[in-house]
């Protein structure tokens, strides 16, 4: 059975953080970008962490962090994960992960304009600089680096690529079924989509798109199936 991996990004609050492991989700995103309406101090995150269940796993996400300020999020919360989200290179990703032990994910953030092979130029690049990177993340370029609910040309992403990619950047319940079985990418990842306003998560949305999510991944069951059975006849 497949299970498109999900995380949910932005929590501030514990009910939302509860309505998102309710529902399943494999991992619950903080940010820790000062300029976003999602921030959240690590004292803060630290708090809700603590609330996490065995398997679900903390996302740190941060914007041209220091080092400095990834160690006091690093050694405050129980923290499964980095996203780098801005403009850092791959040796400070590199080095940062290194020098606190974590690993990460490296946004990518599309424009209209990237040719498909920079993606896999870039995750080759990253998984020799690194054995902490974990995978790309696919978002849409902003010049607010991300959490802007805007979606890229899904097409852009190169066919062998799909299956390691986090894709994320304006999914919600009305286009995560679609996206899901057109990319079939390993997880999604969503911000505003499951939202009633910013930092504020909304519990239905959160179940509806864990609920398109996972009916995507039927439908792709069951292409694979009926795929198998015609070249068996
Ligand atoms: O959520 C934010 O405020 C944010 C700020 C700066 C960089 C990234 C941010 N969020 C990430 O953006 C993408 C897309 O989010 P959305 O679903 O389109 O709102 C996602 O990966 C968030 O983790």
């Amino acid at each position: 059975m497949r299970r498109t991996r999900i995380k949910i990004c932005g929590i501030t609050r514990e009910q939302d953080l509860r309505a998102a492991v309710e529902q399943g989700a494999d991992a619950l995103g903080f940010v820790f970008y000062p300029k976003s309406p999602r921030y959240v101090t690590p004292e803060r995150a630290a708090e809700l962490c603590a609330l996490l269940p065995p398997f679900v796993s903390g996302v740190a996400l941060f914007v041209n962090p220091t080092l400095d300020e990834v160690r006091a999020v690093a050694s405050s919360m129980p923290l499964g994960l980095i996203q780098f989200h801005g403009d850092e290179t791959i040796e400070e990703c590199a080095a940062i992960a290194a020098a606190v032990q974590r690993p990460f994910v490296r946004a990518y953030r599309i424009k209209p304009d990237t040719p498909p092979a920079a993606l896999l130029e870039c995750e080759s690049a990253y998984r020799a600089a690194s054995p902490w990177f974990s995978g790309l993340l696919l978002d849409t370029w902003v010049d607010a680096y991300g959490g802007a609910g805007k979606v890229f040309d899904w097409s852009l992403i190169p066919k062998e690529l799909a299956p390691r990619v986090v894709l994320s950047g304006g999914l919600s319940v009305h286009n995560v079924l679609e996206a899901t079985a057109r990319v079939r990418p390993f997880a999604v990842d969503i911000s505003s989509g499951v939202e009633e306003a910013k930092g504020i998560k909304d519990a239905r949305k959160i179940a509806a798109f864990v609920a398109a999510v996972r009916a995507a991944d039927a439908t792709i069951d069951s292409e694979s199936h009926h795929d198998h059975e015609s070249s068996h006849p």
